[in-house]
């Protein structure tokens, strides 16, 4: 039934194959039940880092990770059912940077929200008619890969970043370099110990080409970070810790088993038409709308594209009912002010390895659920011990550049700006918008306008609108 229901030998995979590949992606994934609340919650509203919004309200930390393991376990789990591919869902860390720096100070948590729901709405609405599959089409072979390259590089960098291997320099540093290695350019603490550690085992298990390789590297590594914390007691990073854990301290929990706080779930308002002036909130959702919708278009090109599922035209076999899917995602997550959830492009390290149907998402979606009870014990695996898993699957995925042909520079711009704005940002949608735009300049400013898909035309129009929303913000005051 399972094996008919998912068609699992006939894309090539077994059923074990599936669940360990589930079970590597909510690995790579679990992260974000820890890291979403730190982004979009707070302890107290009166911490001074704490995020409120323009009421002076929170959103509370516990209450955060129990939305977040919620939507993405049901998300996870849908999309596996109804559109059967190995893409786990979850909320996504550039629309929720988002809405804490920009959105929520301009309004209340639950009106914040509300936008992300409209959002949603906008791209279930535009995948639905079939206009969101009419662009998928649309868009050249050569920088649909660079999409699926940038992103390797996307989360080699998140992988680097959250692990403290790369890390911001000081704002005192007076420098115009915003980023160095480690600590004052040394990476000597042992949380990014760990990591180079665990990069250096996990790179040689993939290497070797060992069966399961990214999920034995990431428990290997999970217990090195135990015995190293039981060792040194270096305990959780901060202000005053620069060399502790990022996130997670790898200890053995007292506390195992909780029941979720799920409050949140239908904090939702439309008051922000009242609240701001129209126009505003309409370039508020137009952002978020461009940045949801090909974010998850990149994602789903590379992760179809890595498991060998696209067709000899590199299309996505019922993409269209994939994109209503995720786009129910932003729908969810709005409306249990989790923020957008969306496809992660985490979902390559279980693809990389073997899972190539929706039973892998189930696994993963089910172990979201069941993490909502067991918040102690999946904080075990500190970001030092899973980040490793990042940066090798970006390895895996920007393998994909020599498929793309670089000697015209018409070709070469563009797609080296998709492949470096994307980690630079921290954005996905940015790094397409900048690569789109330059590809339609480049074939206008030499005799190959007509050669563009008229669609390319009309959606880089809407990136300079995407990338004009700021100024034009500031010059209408
Ligand atoms: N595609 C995608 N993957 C992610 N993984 C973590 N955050 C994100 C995100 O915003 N988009």
């Amino acid at each position: 039934m399972i094996e008919r229901l998912f068609r699992v030998s006939e894309r090539g995979s077994t059923i074990p194959r599936e669940l360990r590949g589930g079970l590597v992606t909510f690995m790579a994934m679990a992260y974000i039940i820890v890291l979403n609340p730190l982004i979009l919650g707070s302890v107290t509203a009166t911490d001074p880092s704490a995020k409120t919004d323009a009421l002076g309200g929170i959103l509370p930390l516990a209450q955060v990770a129990a939305v977040t393991a919620l939507v993405a376990g049901v998300m996870t789990i849908l999309f596996g059912v109804l559109a059967n591919y190995p893409f786990a869902i979850a909320t996504g860390l550039g629309i929720n940077t988002l809405l804490a720096v920009t959105i929520a100070p301009l309004m209340s948590w639950p009106e914040a929200m509300g936008l992300v729901v409209i959002n949603g709405f906008i791209i279930v609405i535009l995948a639905a008619t079939g206009f969101r599959t009419a662009v998928f089409n649309a868009v050249p072979t050569e920088l649909k890969t660079a999409i699926a390259v940038g992103i390797g590089a996307f989360i080699a960098m998140i992988g680097l970043v959250d692990s403290g291997f790369v890390r911001r320099l000081p704002d005192a540093a007076n420098t115009t370099v915003p980023v160095g290695l480690g600590i004052d350019g040394s990476i000597a603490s042992w949380p990014t110990f760990v990591f180079v550690l665990g990069l250096l085992i996990v790179g040689v298990l993939v290497a070797r080409g060992v069966r399961a390789g990214i999920l034995i590297g990431v428990v290997l590594n999970t217990i090195i970070a135990i015995v190293v914390e039981a060792l040194t007691r270096v305990g959780p990073g901060g202000p005053d810790n620069p060399g502790g854990w990022s996130l997670a301290v790898p200890e053995l929990p007292s506390q195992i088993v909780g029941m979720p706080d799920l409050s949140l779930v239908g904090e939702v308002s439309f008051g922000a038409f009242a609240r701001l002036d129209i126009l505003t909130v309409v370039l508020l959702i137009f952002t978020l709308v461009l940045a949801n919708f090909f974010d998850a278009m990149g994602t789903l090109t590379g992760l179809g594209r890595q498991a060998g599922l696209n067709d000899a035209q590199d299309k996505l076999p019922n993409v269209g009912r994939a994109l209503v899917v995720e786009g129910a995602g932003a729908v969810a997550g709005g409306a249990a002010s989790s923020s957008s959830n969306t496809l992660f492009v985490e979902s390559a390290a279980g693809i990389a390895e073997g899972a190539r149907t929706g039973l892998a998402n189930v696994l993963t979606g089910l172990l979201f659920l069941l993490a909502m009870f067991f918040t102690p014990l999946y904080a075990i695996v500190p970001v030092e011990a899973a980040a490793p898993a990042l940066v090798v699957v970006g390895a895996l995925m920007f393998r994909q550049i020599t498929s793309i042909e670089l000697d015209d520079l018409r070709t070469a711009i563009p797609v080296f700006l998709t492949v470096v704005v994307m980690p630079f940002t921290y954005s996905i949608a940015n790094g397409i918008g900048a690569g789109f735009i330059s590809y339609v300049l480049l074939a206008a400013t030499t005799g190959r306008a007509r050669q563009v898909h008229p669609l390319m035309w009309v959606v880089a129009v809407l990136f300079v609108g995407y990338f004009g929303v700021g100024p034009l913000r500031e010059l209408l005051g």
